[in-house]
């Protein structure tokens, strides 16, 4: 049989008032007694008029302590300073610790100290706290920290030890932290070595790249403990168990941005501690029935894959690097040639080109009337832009993201084509990603939600295409000797796959819904008031 929560109902002092206090077991509350109506002690079973009121879910506590009046410090050895009256006729005082909402889905951890005159009283709180947290079962208890030095602004390490590490602390989440030493060391640690059994998720303190290491070695982790060849592009994909919080300290953190809403490094550990749980899609990539590469925001070629890799030999610049090379690269205005194939998803409910947005609670998969049999499309074309968006792409830079009704995991990724246009066009297009206007309303851009999609580009040799590191400079030379007048733009892009340059231009992707689960819960929808505050966050 299943235990009920204990309830607990008392009068207890705060600040300088008293509260009737309430625990039922989903919420915490407490609420100022008029002078009026305060009963010295015992708890009241009448509601209360007036005063101020606030409560708290009880999923939402992070913990609660004792707070050792007398001393001046509780037991996590904070130092607090109390009115002389008060510690006098009420030395008994334990803090609860709580989420608290701030504007833009920024969380921050709240502190909440009640006075009592009983010490057995104090027990039965903390105690009573302490049991109906230990009963949400989805919260971590043991965590595997892969921290990069090296992402973003270099502040990883500072991050997680000021902001991070205290957090994890208070809510009595033990940690093992590894702070890599080379690129692909948290990936093969997972891979191969990590004792997976003994934690509750991965956290990962870094950028987009960072991630995609650590999801690359969990997925592979499961596919391998479960015979599953990665190198089919039909095998069906084992989920992993364990899931990943992302403590944003990158250049670009888009995952962090579109699961959360912010990349803030204490709003993300907190949805950690709360035990929060977001499936998300993630894309295979092949070539040759060969695996390439794991994709969980954005494949991009032409635009993104030039921007990237021309960025790539300026990480020195930091974050930055983005704007310049990206500058650089819409005056190149390079186009590239090739066939997309895809396969639409058919049996969902939305359209890329919705009004809609993901947003916390969304159930992912519908399943709606079966996938009826539609056959793959093909576009042919001179594009500046093939871009797969897997989820919305929101991040600082474009707070709607590439694809802004795209769904975290619904099993599908929106296709965006982007044909050759005038640079002024493009630019028109590209400015949309920043702002709240359609940027697929516009004669030479088509999005596709699909399910698989393969694209081959014009100059490609059947299998043997050629490498596109060893050979790419070569052909485009070759090329621009045989056609003098063209507008010099090189056969090849290449793919931005989540930030990193894929080796091959030829690719097949297939989308595995719900592969992985993040310590997040989507973005939440946001109070009115601060819609009509700021028109910028309206949803
Ligand atoms: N110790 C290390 N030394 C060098 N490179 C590392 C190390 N640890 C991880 N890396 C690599 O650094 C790359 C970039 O890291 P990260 O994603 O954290 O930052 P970023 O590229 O600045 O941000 P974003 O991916 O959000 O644009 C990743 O591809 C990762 O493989
Ligand atoms: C002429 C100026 C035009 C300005 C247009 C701004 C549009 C910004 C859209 C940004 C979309 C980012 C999608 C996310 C991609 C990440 O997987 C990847 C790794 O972190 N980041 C980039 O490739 C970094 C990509 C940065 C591109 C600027
Ligand atoms: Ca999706």
């Amino acid at each position: 049989m299943e235990k009920q929560p204990r309830l607990l109902a008392s009068q207890l002092f705060l600040k300088n008032s008293v509260f009737e206090v309430l625990l039922n077991g989903v919420l915490l509350t407490w609420k100022e007694i008029p002078a009026n109506k305060k009963v010295v002690s015992g708890s009241i079973h009448h509601p209360i008029k007036g005063g101020t009121s606030h409560s708290v879910s009880v999923s939402e506590i992070l913990a609660v302590r004792e707070l050792d009046v007398g001393g001046g410090t509780n037991d996590d050895g904070r130092w607090q300073k109390m009115p002389q009256k008060l510690t006098e006729a009420y030395p008994y005082a334990f803090t609860v610790s709580y989420v608290e909402r701030a504007r833009q889905h920024r969380w921050r951890c709240s502190d909440v100290t009640f006075h009592c005159s009983d010490g057995v009283l104090r027990q039965q709180w903390i105690q009573t706290i302490r049991e109906q947290l230990t009963a949400l079962t989805s919260r971590p208890k043991h965590l595997l920290v892969y921290i990069n030095p090296y992402g973003g602004k270099q502040q990883g390490e500072c991050i997680y030890e000021q902001k991070v590490a205290p957090l994890f602390a208070c809510a009595s989440i033990s940690t093992d932290v590894i702070v890599t030493e080379h690129a692909n060391h948290a990936r093969d640690h997972l891979k191969t070595e990590a004792e997976l059994k003994k934690y509750d998720g991965v956290v990962c303190v870094g950028g987009d790249g960072m991630f995609s290491e650590i999801v690359h070695g969990l997925v592979s982790r499961t596919q391998r403990d479960n015979g599953v060849d990665q190198n089919s592009p039909e095998e069906k994909l084992v989920p992993c168990s364990l899931r990943i919080g992302i403590i944003p300290a990158g250049s670009t953190d888009c995952i962090c941005y579109a699961t959360v809403g912010i990349n803030d490094p204490v709003t993300s550990a907190l949805h950690v501690i709360v035990g929060d749980s977001q499936p998300m899609d993630v894309c295979s990539v092949h070539h040759n029935n060969t695996f390439l590469r794991y994709s969980i925001s954005l494949l991009g070629y032409g635009f993104y894959g030039d921007v990237l890799a021309d960025s790539e030999r300026k990480r020195w610049m930091g974050p930055a690097r983005y704007d310049f090379s990206g500058f650089k690269t819409f005056l190149t205005h390079h186009h590239y040639e090739g066939a997309v194939s895809f396969l639409p998803a058919t049996d969902i409910l939305g359209t890329p080109r919705d009004k809609t947005r993901c947003r916390a609670g969304y159930v992912g998969t519908v399943s709606l009337p079966e996938q009826y049999e539609v056959g793959w499309g093909v576009v042919r074309g001179k594009f500046l832009a093939i871009n797969a968006a897997s989820m919305s792409c929101a991040c600082p830079r474009s707070p709607m993201g590439l694809s802004p009704a795209a769904h975290l995991a619904d099993g599908t990724t929106d296709l965006i084509l982007v044909r050759k246009c005038s640079r002024f066009n493009f630019l028109r297009h590209l400015l949309r990603h920043t702002s709240k206007d359609d940027q697929f309303d516009m004669t030479f851009v088509e999005v596709h939600r699909v399910r698989r999609f393969r694209f081959t580009p014009r100059h490609c040799q059947n299998d043997s295409e050629l490498d596109l590191r060893e050979n790419g400079k070569q052909l485009f030379s070759q090329i621009c000797r045989d056609h003098p007048a063209c507008s010099c733009s090189p056969a090849y892009s290449s793919w931005n796959c989540d930030g990193e340059i894929l080796p091959h231009a030829a690719i097949e992707v297939g989308v595995h819904c719900q592969l992985i689960k993040l310590f997040a819960r989507g973005i939440e929808e946001q109070p009115l008031f601060e819609d009509l505050a700021n028109p910028q966050c309206a949803l």
